[in-house]
């Protein structure tokens, strides 16, 4: 066979496929109304989706543990996990909830997105409260990382929080780090600090994450999943099958999950390899210089309109910079941060 022959024939075998595909869907969709008019779904429900996997989520209803397996109509696109929902139930001859289908979804709070692989932004998470950004003493940050993460953070709308962690390998004088993470508590960030290693090195992180649907980010090697194994004692979480996916490269890697965190007190994670990665992406200068909370009153104070705080003359964010009002290293990574926009 010519290769040119081959490639048609798997043309061909996709298209069917897909067509294949669509086709389900559409006879999916048509029982479900049939089955929606016929009344085999109870009333409407408040839930959130707590996972999901192409059209098929599952639902976990409001004030329940227990979630629902649900499919979605034709006409909903797009939901993620985190996602609040109206869907409906189907109830078996037992009473107990076998089956649903969600009708709508609610308003976002916050969406977390990624680029697919064509670049173009998805949605992945969605009503997220603050993003964990987390950091070790050993592999320890460099400044500039802790403002990436900021910046990215400040981009998404969603409240950043730095957990320090593994502090039982601190210094006793508290070290450089502590220092450092002082001027972030200064800029008005919450900073948390926490160890895997003893009992009590999760009280704090516990405090901050009640109440809360937060994701945990950060460089490799810090502690994300250490952190998380200890606040979900019961969950396998999965990573190891997660990794799995994510060396054959398939799209279940972006998959996230929402976990509700044993002790009953709202604390909630979202989480998923794909969110981990979470960096500075997609950003223009004007973004990354928002996104230094404390260049955000200088902006549009600048002598020029179109300053781009290098060296021009009457430069608010340089003049405060020379007045010791705006940390000089923080500005310096302002510029490597917008230098490499510029190289990519
Ligand atoms: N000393 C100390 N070691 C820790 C602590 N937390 C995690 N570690 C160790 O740090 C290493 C990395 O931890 P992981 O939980 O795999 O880090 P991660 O951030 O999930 O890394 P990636 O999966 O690569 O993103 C492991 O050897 C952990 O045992 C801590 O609080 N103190
Ligand atoms: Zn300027």
């Amino acid at each position: 066979m010519t290769k040119r022959k081959l490639s048609r024939q798997q043309r061909w075998r996709v298209e069917k496929v897909q067509a294949e595909r669509a086709a389900r869907a559409a006879r999916k969709d048509s029982q479900d109304s049939e089955k929606l008019a016929a009344g085999e779904y109870g009333p409407e429900r408040p839930g959130r989706v707590i996972a999901h996997f192409g059209r098929t989520l599952d639902v976990r209803p409001d004030g329940a543990e227990t979630p629902v397996r649900c499919h979605l109509r034709a006409n909903l696109e797009g939901l993620v996990t985190g996602d609040r929902v109206i869907w409906r139930g189907r109830e078996d001859a037992m009473g107990a909830l076998v089956e649903g289908v969600v009708v709508a979804r609610g308003d976002r709070d916050s969406v977390l997105e990624r680029p697919d692989a064509r670049g173009q932004l998805k949605p992945v998470a969605a009503n997220i409260d603050q993003l964990l950004i987390v950091f070790a003493v050993e592999p320890a940050p460099h400044a500039n990382l802790i403002d990436r993460y900021l910046v990215a953070a400040e981009a998404t709308g969603i409240a950043p929080v730095l957990v320090l962690n593994k502090i039982d390998l601190l210094p006793d004088a508290g070290g450089e780090l502590r220092d450092l993470l002082g001027r972030y508590e200064a800029l008005g960030y919450p900073v948390v600090a926490s160890t895997t290693a003893g009992e009590a090195g999760l009280d704090a992180l516990h405090a901050r994450l009640a109440g809360r649907t937060s994701v945990f980010v950060g460089q490799s090697g810090v502690g994300k999943s250490s952190l998380i194994d200890r606040l979900l004692p019961d969950e396998e979480l999965r990573i190891g099958e997660l990794s799995k996916d994510s060396r054959k490269g398939t799209h279940t890697t972006t998959t996230a999950k929402l976990y509700a965190l044993p002790n009953a007190d709202g604390a909630e994670l979202i989480d998923s390899p794909g969110i981990r990665e979470f960096g500075l992406i997609h950003l223009d200068e004007q973004q990354v210089a928002e996104g230094f909370i404390e260049f955000r009153e200088l902006l549009g104070h600048c002598r020029f309109r179109d300053c781009r705080h290098r060296q021009e003359p009457g430069c608010a964010l340089l003049e405060a910079v020379e007045r010791g009002e705006v940390h000089a290293e923080r500005f310096a990574s302002y510029r490597r941060i917008v230098d490499t926009l510029c190289e990519s």
